[in-house]
């Protein structure tokens, strides 16, 4: 099991954005092209591994969102988009996300105080965004089951844990070491 995905995620290549070394893969970018096998196989990790008790999945936008539907059509739960698009709906609201690289605001809509929620996201890095939305999530009154980073980068998951009490579930840990995606464990080691 994740040997495709440990074998992918190897071969990334880095960029650098400013000092970031941002690394490219199909799981984080799309690009190059996912194979189905893969996107099977991180699928049913997190199947294995979060807590489906929960009323909708929730994606960030943009690369949660193959994850949330791959899982949604596994488990028949609805899934809802946080997007980077404002619609001005009612009950729409603004939530401020910074990255290693950029920011930008996202938007939360149909999420309902009580509901139970799995978060999905492909990538916890320097944490921002998930603190961001946890924090956010939680003041709505919702009842966050599980949260999921597919990737772990570097200390992502433990900022996360230190600001908001909440631990991430990653499918993958690594690092970009000397120029290169360095694999450090994986949910099944
Ligand atoms: O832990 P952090 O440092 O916050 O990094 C993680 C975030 O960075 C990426 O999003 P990005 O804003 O690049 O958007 P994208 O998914 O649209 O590429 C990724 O999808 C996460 O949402
Ligand atoms: N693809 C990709 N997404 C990210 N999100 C946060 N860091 C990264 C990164 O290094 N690569």
């Amino acid at each position: 099991m994740l040997e495709e995905v440990k074998k992918s995620l190897e071969a990334s290549p880095i960029v650098k954005k400013g000092d970031y070394n941002y690394f490219v893969n199909p799981i984080s970018d799309g690009v190059p092209a996912m194979d189905p096998k893969m996107l099977r196989e991180l699928s049913l990790a997190v199947y294995k591994h979060a807590d489906l008790d929960v009323d909708k999945i929730v994606a960030v936008e943009a690369m949660g969102i193959h994850l949330a539907t791959a899982l949604s059509l596994t488990t028949d739960i609805p899934f809802v988009v946080i997007r980077k698009r404002q619609y001005g709906l009612e009950g729409e609201t603004e939530v401020y996300q910074k990255t290693g690289y950029g920011s930008s605001n996202l938007y939360v809509n149909d999420l309902h105080e009580g509901e139970k929620i799995l978060l999905i996201d492909d990538v916890v890095s320097t944490g921002g965004t998930l603190i961001a939305l946890l924090n956010t999530l939680k003041d709505l009154g919702l009842k966050i089951k599980s949260t999921v980073a597919v990737i772990e980068k570097g200390e992502g998951k433990n900022i996360v844990k230190k600001e908001t009490g909440v631990d991430v579930i990653s499918i993958i840990k690594l690092d970009v070491i000397n120029g290169k995606v360095v694999i450090e464990k994986t949910i099944e080691d």
